[in-house]
């Protein structure tokens, strides 16, 4: 577990202020936030490689606010993998770690299973420069995991891969955070990752965090603008497909095309769903509703409409103007239109 109380960070002229988290010993916890935001200095922070002003960050039930990085039990991944590059996978991975004659047994063992999990065994003498980016990856990984951490932080891991190998590691997460006890909190900017690894999630700006919850409760119910904003897709919904279909809550999406094969949710942005009075004309890859106005919400410049069609609610945005010549008021039939093409599904 990781709990974080009241933790203020001064580095130059960036501040980290009154950080407060909760992280269940067995959960996966995603950080997102826009560029800037604190996410790395938090995790750096938490690994005890930047000074705390002051608040405490305990980890597994331990005070480690005071102790040197070797003495919390963390491990940490990189975009970049950071391996050495002279050195061969497994000398990589066992970097740092002497064989004490009493330890060399356990530290075997330790390296080996590592090398099985993580599919590596057959490249144990290779160099970096002879890896793809995924097996790179996986090295980064094994050389984190080798101190057996109480808790593993990973900054953005997928960032650097093509997908083919984005989608591997992914899996190579889940499949670690399954078969261990250690919690992982991983820094991401893809939501797909957020989607498909978080329990929960954290939102940070500015040095402050903004939201914490269920990572589909931050895209669904943003607490603030800036949240919103971040997040975009206000219209995340759980969704089972077959070929270019979602069925939503029995409500049917068609789509541009067949989704990926561990897609979950389909997501709309609110500009991309038209309200009007009448039926538009239906044509191939629109999709049409008739809902109903549940409710109306001033955004300043904008309105945001919810519309209730069977046991969905979309949301679309409307000028004020659009609004009043349309008379749209809670209660009010309308239709919903959006382009097959506008449907995300992840
Ligand atoms: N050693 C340092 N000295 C001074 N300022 C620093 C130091 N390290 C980071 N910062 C500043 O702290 C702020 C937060 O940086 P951080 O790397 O945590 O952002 P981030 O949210 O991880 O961003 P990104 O998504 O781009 O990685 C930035 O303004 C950065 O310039």
């Amino acid at each position: 577990m990781i709990a974080i109380q009241n933790l203020h960070i001064a580095l130059g002229d960036f501040r980290l202020s009154g950080i407060d988290l909760e992280i269940g010993a067995n959960e996966f916890f995603v950080l997102m936030g826009p560029t800037g935001a604190g996410k790395t200095l938090l995790l750096e922070a938490i690994a005890g490689l930047v000074p705390v002003k002051s608040g405490k960050i305990i980890l597994n039930e331990k005070d480690v606010t005071r102790l040197p990085p070797e003495k919390r039990f963390v491990g940490i991944v990189y975009q970049d993998y950071a391996l050495f590059p002279h050195l061969t996978v497994e000398k990589n991975i066992t970097y740092g770690h002497r064989y004490a004659k009493r330890q060399k047994k356990a530290l075997e063992n330790r390296l080996d299973y590592l090398l099985d999990t993580l599919d590596l065994t057959h490249l144990q003498h290779r160099l970096p420069l002879n890896l793809s980016g995924g097996e790179r990856q996986r090295t980064a990984l094994a050389r984190a995991l080798m101190v057996n951490p109480g808790v593993l932080l990973l900054d953005e891991p997928l960032s650097a891969l093509d997908p083919h190998f984005r989608e591997e590691i992914r899996n190579t997460l889940k499949k670690l955070h399954t078969a261990s006890p250690t919690t992982f909190m991983m820094v991401t900017h893809d939501f797909v990752d957020a989607l498909s690894l978080g329990n929960r999630a954290a939102v940070m700006s500015r040095g402050r965090i903004e939201q914490v919850g269920r990572v589909e409760e931050i895209f669904q119910r943003p607490v603030s603008r800036f949240v919103a904003d971040f997040v975009g897709m206000k219209n995340l919904f759980r969704a089972n497909f077959v070929d270019t279909k979602a069925f939503a809550k029995s409500v049917e999406v068609t789509l541009a095309k067949k989704p990926a094969q561990d897609s979950r949710y389909i997501a709309l942005r609110p500009e991309d769903v038209a309200v009007s009075l009448n039926a538009p004309e239906s044509s191939g890859g629109k999709n049409c509703y008739k809902g109903t106005v549940m409710g109306i919400v001033d955004q300043g410049f904008s309105y945001e409409i919810h519309t209730a069609v069977g046991a969905l609610t979309f949301k679309s945005l409307m000028t004020k103007r659009l609004l009043f010549e349309l008379s749209i008021k809670e209660g009010k039939e309308v239709y919903l239109a959006f382009d097959a093409s506008a449907v995300h599904t992840l």
